[in-house]
C-alpha cells in the first residue's frame, strides 16, 4: 500500500527526493529506489529526522514495535520546543487511542483508510481524528490524501469498521467480479483479450456513468434492463443467488475483521 501512495504522490508532483522510505529488507528498498527513484531507509528512526510527515504503512501488529522505536525520537526537545510531527497511520482496525497511547503528546495523529487506487491518484481515503487534533494537522493529512484521490472524514471511529469493507478492502471485490465474468465470457467462446477488453471498458464505462449521473444506480440498471431482454435474465439470476444477502455478508466479514485487528 504505501507503494501505492508513492506512485499517487510522484504522479501528483511531488518530488521523490523528498520522500524517504523505512523498509527492513534490503529487496523492498531496491525496488522502492528502482520504481520511484525515493530515498530509503533500514533504521525507522531516519523518518523522524527527515520528514515532517510520516506514514505508519506496516501490517497492524507491527504499528506498536515502530512506535517503540520511533516514541524516543519524537518526543524529543529542541531548543526548549518540542518539534510538532503529523502521524498518520493506514492500519486497518487500530483505533487513534490505541497509536495515540504509544506517542508522545506532542504528535499529531491522523487516522486512515486508503485504498490501492491511490496509485494511479482515484483512491478514497476514509479520515479521523478525534476532536482536539490541530486544524494544521487535520489540513496536512486531508491535503496529503487528497494528492491521491478523494477523502471522506469520519465524525464517529466506529464507522471506519465499515470505511475498510467498502473502500480499504473493496477493490479486491470489484477485481473478484471483473475476474468472474472473464472467466464466463471465455467459457462461452470469447478469446481472452476480447473478454478482458469487454469487461473492463463496460465496468469503467458503468462506474464514470453513475458517477456523473444524478439518476441513482437502481435507476441506472433499470435503463439497461429492457422488460424480457436479457438483462433481465442475468439480473433475475443475481438475485435467485441472492447477491445483496452474499455481499452484505462479505462486507460484515471484513468490517468484523477489522473490528478484531482492533483488539490485537
Ligand atoms: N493493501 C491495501 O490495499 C491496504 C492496506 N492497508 C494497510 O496498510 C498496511 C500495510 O499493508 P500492505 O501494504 O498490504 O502490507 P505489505 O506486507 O505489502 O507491506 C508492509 C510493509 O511493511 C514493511 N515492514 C515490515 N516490518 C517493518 C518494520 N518493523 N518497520 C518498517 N517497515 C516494516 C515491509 O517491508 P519489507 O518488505 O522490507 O519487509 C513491507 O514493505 C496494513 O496495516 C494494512 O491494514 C490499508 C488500506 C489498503
Ligand atoms: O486486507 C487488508 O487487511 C488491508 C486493509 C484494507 C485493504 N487491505
Amino acid at each position: 500500500m504505501a507503494s501505492a501512495i508513492i506512485r499517487g504522490l510522484i504522479k501528483h508532483g511531488h518530488r521523490s527526493a523528498h520522500i524517504l522510505v523505512c523498509a527492513p529488507s534490503q529487496r523492498t528498498r531496491s525496488r522502492l529506489v528502482q520504481d520511484f527513484n525515493v530515498r530509503v531507509h533500514s533504521d525507522n528512526s531516519a523518518a523522524v529526522a527527515f520528514a515532517d510527515i510520516i506514514i505508519l504503512a506496516v501490517k497492524p501488529f507491527i504499528v506498536p514495535l515502530v512506535c517503540d522505536e520511533l516514541r524516543p525520537l519524537l518526543g524529543q526537545v529542541n531548543n526548549g520546543r518540542s518539534e510538532q510531527k503529523l502521524l498518520i497511520s493506514i492500519a486497518a482496525g487500530l483505533t487513534h487511542a490505541s497509536i495515540s497511547d504509544k506517542l508522545p503528546q506532542n504528535v499529531q495523529l491522523v487516522c486512515a483508510m486508503p485504498n490501492l487506487p491511490t496509485a494511479i491518484g482515484k483512491g478514497l481515503t476514509g479520515l479521523f481524528v478525534p476532536g482536539h487534533l490541530d486544524r494544521q494537522a487535520v489540513d496536512d493529512a486531508e491535503q496529503l490524501m487528497r494528492a491521491v484521490g478523494d477523502t471522506v472524514w469520519l465524525e464517529d471511529e466506529q464507522q471506519m469498521a465499515s470505511i475498510v469493507a467498502t473502500a480499504g478492502s473493496s477493490p479486491a471485490y470489484f477485481f473478484l467480479f471483473l475476474e468472474a465474468m472473464e472467466k464466463a465470457a471465455i467459457a462461452q467462446g470469447l478469446p481472452a483479450k476480447t473478454a478482458s477488453k469487454a469487461v473492463l471498458q463496460s465496468a469503467m464505462g458503468a462506474v464514470s456513468m453513475a458517477m456523473a449521473s444524478k439518476e441513482g444506480l437502481a435507476n441506472l440498471r433499470h435503463q439497461v434492463t429492457s422488460p424480457k431482454g436479457t438483462t433481465e435474465q442475468a439480473v433475475l439470476a443475481f438475485q435467485h443467488g441472492d447477491l445483496d444477502a452474499l455481499v452484505a455478508r462479505a462486507m460484515d466479514s471484513a468490517a468484523r475483521r477489522a473490528k478484531e485487528l482492533a483488539l490485537g
